[in-house]
């Protein structure tokens, strides 16, 4: 949601008096944002909302609960895709009644393709992720390379792909190893996106060039470049006294000293594996901010002896995370890999230490320690959506050493941190003028404008 939000108030910016935005969401939803776009609004820019009411009662949803954030159980998951499919009427109605000269949705809303088919207008699909994994999944559907190893542990390589890659069948979503309901699923998301007129990818050109490149030869598709929007764009969506508490207590840290552990938005982790990490953090020479959803769940005393040493900072909820990334002071990132998540540490020039859980993590975590190569691994080798009692764990000891590999003084941490630093000035140069991504977004919006004069025309010969 906060990077379409972000692609919504970009166009709006570098569309000036000729572009007019409007962004449909859901009620509670919209209250995360609106403050944001209100703002953008009152400098001028034509960027508005429309809401919409979420069935919860239909979906048999508790109030208010109408994303991931508040309750990630695999019933609340499917209750709030069955509540989104309960929308979809409405939306194609607003779209309808609006006539947009184009559509911009998230992959997972397939109705989109049809509703713009219909309108004549392009629909543009949004990946919350990148190139690689894009290509990744493509290949892994097209050739089935985990189907000839004997084990869930061997190693096979990602075949057709521009780097050698690999993965293991363990570590697939368990889209690719055939849950029949969410394959049709997935197949109606594909088919949607090739019929789109093209996608557009929060990235930008020295982290992903040959994917992008990969991605539209295999797929024939129009494809843009437009990150990493969080650097176009201030967000601000942070918790004034999260941050303060935060950045006040990393001004008096050395620079490069801290590691900052977030492991997303989604995340939940086993009682038993929470201990672990606190264990490390606690052992470990290198003072830590960590954001944690299973606070209630830290070994006796850790939080006040942590705090009382001046060793670590424990957040509850929101983490300012681009705010901390971005700090002299924060040495390291202990990631989940989620491709947000991700796109903050680089623009930050931040090492990582990555720790993928599910969705398509682990693909991501093979561009960092295996392609890009600025970070290591824990080395957690099983994809799981739930955190459950009988996943292996990742000891303490694993995570420790994985750290002091990032934030240690040898030649390896080294190197990483050259790279990571390298890809931040990277991204940077990429938003700013004349950039890889300013120039796509100029490109788009001109697509965008051509779609409209021919679609004019048509009408007017009609
Ligand atoms: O305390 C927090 C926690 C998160 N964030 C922000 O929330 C976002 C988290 O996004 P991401 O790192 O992509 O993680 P998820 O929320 O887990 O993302 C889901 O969506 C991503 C984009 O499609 C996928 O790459 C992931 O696998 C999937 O889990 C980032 O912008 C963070 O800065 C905060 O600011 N504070």
């Amino acid at each position: 949601m906060v990077p379409m939000v972000d692609i919504a108030r970009l166009f709006a910016a570098a569309g000036g008096r000729d572009i007019r935005v409007t962004i449909l969401t859901t009620t509670t939803n919209a209250r995360r944002i609106s403050s944001a776009i209100d703002r953008d609004s009152l400098s001028g820019r034509r960027i508005s909302l429309i809401t919409l009411a979420f069935p919860f009662k239909e979906a048999g949803l508790p109030e208010g609960c109408e994303n991931l954030l508040s309750a990630p159980t695999p019933e609340i998951n499917f209750k709030l895709f069955h509540g989104i499919e309960l929308l979809q009427p409405e939306m194609i109605d607003l779209v309808r009644t609006h006539r947009p000269d184009c559509l911009v949705t998230d992959y997972l809303y397939p109705w989109s393709a049809d509703v713009s088919a219909e309108l004549g207008i392009p629909r543009l699909a949004f990946s919350g992720s990148g190139f690689f994994n894009l290509c990744i999944a493509d290949s892994i559907e097209a050739n089935n390379p985990h189907a000839q190893i004997s084990s869930e542990s061997e190693e096979f390589v990602v075949p057709g792909i521009p780097n050698r890659v690999t993965l293991t069948r363990s570590q697939l979503p368990d889209i690719v190893k055939g849950e029949a309901k969410l394959s049709r699923f997935f197949d109606k998301l594909k088919q949607a996106e090739r019929r789109s007129y093209g996608v557009i990818v929060n990235t930008f050109h020295s982290l992903e060039a040959e994917y992008a490149d990969h991605y539209r030869r295999v797929t024939g598709l129009k494809a843009w470049q437009l990150g990493p929007v969080s650097l176009f764009i201030n967000r601000n969506f942070d918790d004034k006294i999260n941050r303060e508490n935060c950045l006040n207590w990393l001004d008096s840290m050395k620079p490069n000293s801290v590691l900052y552990i977030c492991l997303g938005s989604l995340t939940r982790f086993s009682k038993p594996q929470i201990t672990e990490i606190s264990r490390a953090l606690e052992e470990s020479s290198h003072p830590f901010i960590w954001e944690g959803k299973e606070q209630w769940w830290l070994p006796e005393g850790f939080e006040n002896r942590v705090k009382q040493s001046g060793k670590g900072l424990i957040i509850r909820g929101w983490a300012p995370q681009m705010a901390i990334l971005e700090h002299a002071s924060i040495g390291g990132f202990v990631t989940h890999c989620g491709w947000n998540s991700i796109m903050e540490g680089v623009c930050a020039g931040v090492p990582m230490v990555t720790w993928p859980i599910f969705a398509e993590q682990f693909y991501n975590e093979k561009l960092v320690t295996q392609v890009m190569k600025f970070g290591v691994s824990v080395g957690n080798e099983v994809w799981s959506v739930w955190a459950t009692e009988e996943l292996p764990l990742i000891r303490g000891e694993r995570l420790r050493s994985a750290v002091e590999v990032v934030m240690g003084g040898g030649v390896e941490a080294a190197e990483m941190r050259r790279k990571a630093v390298e890809l931040g000035k990277e991204a940077k140069r990429a938003v700013g003028e004349g950039g890889t991504s300013s120039d796509e977004l100029k490109g788009l919006l001109e697509e965008i404008r051509g779609c409209k004069s021919k679609r004019r025309g048509v009408e007017h010969v009609a």
